[in-house]
C-alpha cells in the first residue's frame, strides 16, 4: 500500500490514477476530490455514497455552477478568496474553472488582486499551502522539504523571502502567497503536474512595521535577518533542494534588491535556476521591445533606452538587453553605452560608484558629459538622450507625466513606452495617458493588464509570458542549468508570436487567452536549445526520444502538460 500522505500521489499525466484513500479523508484531498462528479462505481468502490448527494455530475455541471457562485461575488478580492478555497476543496476543478475562463480570471489570481490578498494574508488565512521555512529554525529545512515527496516526485520549487512582493514591497510570511500564485501558473499556463510543485516561503522576519503590530500577523515577528545567518539560511535550503530533489528547477521570486541578483549569480553556475524577476522580466520584455523596434522600424544598434527604476527588474532588463544583443554581434560596451539607468537619486552617474549596486554600476553615466543638466528630472533626461525607448520600474506612479512623454515624442517617431510597475495603481502611467501625451504614437506594453484604448489592445509585458515555459522546458530536459542562450531562445519565440509581427497595428505581444500555447511554445523552445547546447541531461523519456524537430517536439511538450480533467480512479 502507497504511503498515506497527501503528497504522494502518482505524479504522472496520462492513465488513472492509484488512490489510497476512502471516504471522508477523500473528500478533504483536493488532489482526489470530485465531489458531484464520483461515478456511481466509484462512490462505492471507494465508500462514498452516504457522503455525497444523489446527483451524478460531469465537471462541466461542476465548472458552471463554480462559474456562477464566483460570478455573484462583486469583489476581485472576494473572487480571489473563493478560488482560493475552491483550490483546496478539488484541485481538477478550480483549473478546469480557471482554463475555461482564463482571460477573465487571470487578474484575479494574480497581479492586481492577488497583491491585495497578499497585503492581507494573515486576515484571509484560512488555510495553509505550500511549505514554510523559519530561520529560527533552521534543522526543519530538510524534514519540511523532504515531506512533499521523493527525488522522484518534485519538477519545480518557487521560493521567495518575500521582501519585494510584486511591487508592494516586503510582505514578509506573505511570500507564500506569491510563490503559491507563480506555481498556479505553472499548472495553468505551462501544464506543470500541479503535485509536483513546492511553493516555499523563506520566513526570515519583516521590516514592515504595520505587520510587526497586526496582532494578527503569522510569520516571524521580527525585522528580517540579513547578512551571514541570512545566507546560511538560504545555502541550507538550496542545498537541501539540490540533496532531495535533485531534477527539480528552483525558481527564485520577489527577493529585496540586496538578494536578488546576488543569489542568482552565487547559484546559477550550481543548479539549475533562474530569478524570474530579473531573467523572465528581461526576457519578456526584450521580446516586447524587438517587436516594438521592428514597427518602429529602428535599427536595434541604434537604440537609446532609458529605464526608470533601476532595481531587480529594471537591471535585469538592461542585462537580458546587454546580452541578447551581444549574441546578435552587438558589443555589449555598445549596448551599454546606450542604456541609462535612472532611480532615486536621478541618473546613476558614475561619481555615485559607493552607492551604486554591482548590477547598476555598468551603465552608470559618465558625469562630465551631465555637468549642465539636471539629473534628478527625467523630463532633463530625455531631452538629453532622446531614448526610443522609455521603460518604468520604479513603483512611483504618474512618473511619465505629461512634459516627460511630450519631450519623448518631440524627438522620435514612435516613443516606446512600458510602464512595468505593479500593481496597475504603481504604474509610472496609464496607456491612455501615454497616447495622449504622445499623439497616438507611442507603441505600449504594461506590467499588470489594462483594458483597450480606442480598441488598441495593449501588451501585458509581463514575466508570466516566459517563465512557465522556462520552467517546464527545463523540467522536461532535465536541463542540469537554465543559460542565458536558452532565455535567449524563449526571446526569440516570445516575439515571433506577438500579433504585431503579422499587423504593425497589432499588440507588441501575444494575447494572455493563449498562454497555454505559448507557453508550449516557449518550452519547447528551451527543450531544443537545452539539448543544443548540452544543457539537457536526458535525451529520451519513458523510452521516446525527446524529438530535435519543432513541431514533434512542441506536440510531445504538449503530451507531458497536465490537464485539468477526471481520469479513471485505482483504489490502491
Ligand atoms: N511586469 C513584470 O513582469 C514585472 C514587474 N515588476 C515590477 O517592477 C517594480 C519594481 O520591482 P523590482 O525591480 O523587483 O523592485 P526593486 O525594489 O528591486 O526595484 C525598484 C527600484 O525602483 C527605485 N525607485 C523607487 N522609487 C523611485 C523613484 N521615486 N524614482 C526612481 N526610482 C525609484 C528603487 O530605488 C529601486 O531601485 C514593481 O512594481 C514590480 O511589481 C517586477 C518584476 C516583473
Ligand atoms: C510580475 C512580477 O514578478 C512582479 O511584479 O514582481
Ligand atoms: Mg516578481
Amino acid at each position: 500500500m502507497a504511503p498515506k500522505s497527501s503528497t504522494r500521489v502518482p505524479l504522472s499525466v496520462k492513465g488513472p490514477i492509484d488512490c489510497p484513500y476512502e471516504g471522508k479523508e477523500m473528500l478533504n484531498l483536493p488532489q482526489f476530490n470530485r465531489g458531484t462528479a464520483f461515478t456511481a462505481e466509484e462512490r462505492d468502490l471507494f465508500n462514498l455514497v452516504g457522503n455525497l448527494p444523489a446527483a451524478l455530475q460531469t465537471l462541466q455541471n461542476q465548472v458552471d455552477r463554480a462559474y456562477d457562485q464566483y460570478s455573484s461575488i462583486s469583489t476581485a478580492l472576494g473572487k480571489n478568496t473563493f478560488l482560493m478555497s475552491l483550490k483546496v476543496q478539488n484541485e481538477v476543478l478550480y483549473f478546469k474553472l480557471l482554463q475555461d475562463h482564463l482571460k477573465e480570471m487571470f487578474s484575479i489570481i494574480y497581479t492586481p488582486t492577488e497583491s491585495e490578498a497578499i497585503e492581507h494574508y494573515s486576515r484571509l488565512f484560512r488555510r495553509p499551502e505550500g511549505c514554510f521555512l523559519n530561520i529560527n529554525h533552521p534543522e526543519y529545512i530538510e524534514r519540511s522539504l523532504a515531506a512533499w515527496g521523493t527525488e522522484e516526485d518534485i519538477d519545480y520549487i518557487i521560493v521567495s523571502d518575500g521582501e519585494e512582493i510584486l511591487g508592494i514591497g516586503d510582505q514578509g510570511v506573505g511570500a507564500i502567497g506569491i510563490s503559491s500564485a507563480k506555481a498556479v501558473l505553472m499548472t495553468l499556463c505551462a501544464g506543470v503536474h500541479p503535485s509536483r510543485c513546492i511553493p516555499v516561503a523563506l520566513d526570515v522576519g519583516t521590516d514592515n512595521e504595520q505587520l510587526l503590530e497586526d496582532e494578527l500577523y503569522l510569520g516571524n515577528r521580527h525585522n528580517r535577518v540579513r547578512g551571514g545567518r541570512y545566507d546560511k539560511f538560504v545555502d541550507d535550503f538550496v542545498q537541501c533542494v539540490k540533496k532531495l530533489y535533485p531534477r527539480a528547477v528552483l525558481h527564485f521570486e520577489d527577493f529585496g534588491l540586496p538578494n536578488a541578483r546576488r543569489l542568482l549569480d552565487t547559484y546559477r553556475p550550481r543548479l539549475a535556476c533562474f530569478n524570474d524577476d530579473v531573467q523572465g522580466t528581461g526576457a519578456v520584455t526584450l521580446a516586447a521591445l524587438s517587436s516594438a523596434v521592428r514597427v518602429a522600424g529602428i535599427d536595434f544598434r541604434d537604440l537609446r533606452t532609458v529605464i526608470f527604476g533601476a532595481g531587480t527588474a529594471g537591471t535585469g532588463i538592461a542585462d537580458q538587453l546587454r546580452d541578447f544583443l551581444n549574441t546578435q554581434g552587438i558589443s555589449k560596451q555598445q549596448v551599454i553605452d546606450h542604456i541609462w539607468l535612472v532611480d532615486k537619486p536621478g541618473l546613476l552617474l558614475k561619481s555615485m560608484h559607493d552607492k551604486l549596486t554591482s548590477a547598476q554600476r555598468p551603465y552608470a553615466a559618465s558625469d562630465d558629459r551631465w555637468k549642465e543638466i539636471d539629473t534628478k528630472s527625467l523630463s532633463e533626461i530625455v531631452k538629453k538622450v532622446k531614448p526610443h525607448v522609455l521603460i518604468g520600474c520604479s513603483t512611483k506612479p504618474k512618473a511619465f507625466n505629461e512634459a516627460v512623454l511630450r519631450e519623448m515624442a518631440k524627438h522620435v517617431e514612435r516613443p516606446i513606452v512600458f510602464p512595468l510597475s505593479n500593481p496597475t495603481r504603481l504604474h509610472e502611467a496609464t496607456p491612455a495617458e501615454i497616447f495622449k501625451y504622445t499623439d497616438g504614437k507611442a507603441l505600449v506594453a504594461t506590467g499588470s493588464p489594462f483594458d483597450p484604448v480606442d480598441g488598441k489592445e495593449i501588451a501585458e509585458n509581463n514575466n508570466c509570458f516566459v517563465y512557465p515555459g522556462i520552467g517546464m522546458g527545463s523540467i522536461l530536459s532535465r536541463a542540469d542549468r537554465v543559460t542565458e542562450t536558452m532565455i535567449a531562445a524563449v526571446v526569440k519565440e516570445l516575439a515571433s508570436l506577438a500579433p504585431s509581427e503579422k499587423d504593425p497595428t497589432g499588440a507588441l505581444l501575444p494575447d494572455v487567452a493563449d498562454i497555454r500555447d505559448i507557453s508550449a511554445k516557449i518550452a519547447t523552445a528551451v527543450v531544443l536549445q537545452a539539448l543544443e547546447e548540452g544543457t539537457a541531461r536526458v535525451e529520451e523519456i519513458e523510452g521516446i526520444k525527446v524529438p530535435r524537430d519543432r513541431d514533434h517536439c512542441l506536440e510531445w511538450v504538449k503530451e507531458q502538460m497536465w490537464k485539468p480533467e477526471y481520469r479513471p480512479l485505482r483504489k490502491v
